[in-house]
């Protein structure tokens, strides 16, 4: 690494995540920002959602595309999937600076990568918005049913997280039986609000937190969740917390009020530091289910997609969570190490292993 550089500047921070391509996506027109951010390619071609976010500065934007893309290298790897890592962050609010010109020209730069990008949903997106992105290029998944694709992969994300939680729960308790339980769930978003219907179904006591009032409101009726406010979360003792908001939300500062046993939900990156914050909660006893260990039923879903959809086959795939997670906690017990340095241990030999295999032509 040069030396006179700054620790922040762009080739810096590219080397230190070991990215294979970043693509800056400016359209003055359309008031188009974007990052592109390809990590990996050696299972396959980078596969990532694609946010739409007002973040408060480009920096942030940037740290968080990075950050988000490796993830998805690893989380395709330890699912089993021939796909690499990428994600795509748009700077704005979706809510105001969404127009079908803007994911249009989005997508014209997802064409111009040739297949080595595909995108879908993230915060911030849905189908509708994949289908303008559809107009222009065919690497997109997520797209609506109406139009060959498989939809909103939240339902299937959210699967794989119960399974997650499952696997945890076996791990402490012996059985993997949620009745009973009381989860807190943070975030009622696309992924968060299946979460709750399945651990209502299953008779799990579930508090919910949104930074949307109404939305909470809504979601409380509707599955007879415990509405509590996003301050107090770490004051209510529950058995599991579920992160299905944003990223970062496991500090320093949280780890020491948490009183959880287990910490298992969707949001991507939830440790701040995953290694000084993974090793935290071994000590404290807290069972963490990697983040990209159970959120990836979304990727599966798109990953069906792209072979020809199998709603079968997606929940089959989706299903075996529970046993990467256990897999996972299994390897963090043996060698005493924290359970995100043993999912990355079996992530990492998988891409090893099949780099290995893919140097022979
Ligand atoms: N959608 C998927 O298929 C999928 C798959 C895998 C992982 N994920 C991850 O799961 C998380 C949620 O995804 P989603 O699709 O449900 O997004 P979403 O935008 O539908 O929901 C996010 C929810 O979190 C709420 N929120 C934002 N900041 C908050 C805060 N500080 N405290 C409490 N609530 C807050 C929002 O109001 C919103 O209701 C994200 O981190 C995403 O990357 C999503």
């Amino acid at each position: 690494m040069p030396s006179n550089q700054p620790t922040d500047s762009i080739f810096n921070q590219l080397d230190a995540f070991g990215h294979k391509k970043v693509v800056f996506c400016s359209d003055p027109e359309t008031g188009l920002r974007a990052i592109i951010a390809i990590h990996d390619t050696t299972l396959g071609p980078a596969l990532g959602g694609t946010r739409f976010w007002a973040y408060k500065t480009e920096q942030e934007a940037l740290q968080d595309v990075l950050r988000l893309s490796k993830s998805m290298t690893y989380k395709s790897a330890i699912a089993g999937l021939n796909l690499g890592g990428g994600k795509a962050v748009i700077i704005g609010d979706s809510r105001k600076d969404k127009t079908e010109a803007l994911l249009r020209k989005f997508g014209r730069y997802i064409k111009n990568l040739n297949g080595e990008f595909i995108t879908a949903e993230d915060v911030g997106t849905n189908p509708r918005d994949m289908e303008y992105i559809r107009m222009e290029t065919q690497h997109v998944t997520g797209v609506p049913e109406t139009m060959g694709g498989s939809g909103d992969p939240a339902p299937i994300a959210a699967l794989g997280v119960f399974m997650g939680i499952k696997a945890c729960i076996k791990e402490l308790y012996g059985n993997d039986n949620v009745t009973g339980k009381s989860v807190i769930v943070q975030g009622i978003g696309h992924v968060g609000e299946q979460l709750v219907k399945l651990l209502r179904e299953e008779n799990a006591k579930v508090y919910i937190s949104d930074i949307d009032d109404e939305r909470t409101r809504q979601v409380s009726k509707k599955y007879g969740a415990e509405a509590v406010s996003n301050n107090s979360i770490f004051d209510i003792n529950a058995d599991i917390y579920a992160p299905c908001a944003l990223g970062s939300t496991i500090n320093t500062q949280t780890i020491g009020k948490l009183q959880c046993g287990i910490i298992a939900g969707s949001a991507n990156n939830q440790l701040q530091d995953e290694a000084l914050h993974g090793q935290m909660l071994l000590d404290k006893g807290i069972l963490f289910a990697p983040d990209y260990v159970i959120n990836a039923g979304g990727i599966i879903n798109c990953y069906s997609e792209l072979m020809g959809f199998s709603k079968k086959r997606t929940m089959q795939l989706t299903e075996n969570i529970y046993e990467a997670t256990r897999n996972v906690l299994r390897l963090s017990k043996a060698e005493g190490i924290s359970t995100t340095m043993a999912a990355n241990k079996i992530a990492e030999k998988r891409i090893a292993d099949i780099k290995q295999v893919k140097s022979t032509y």
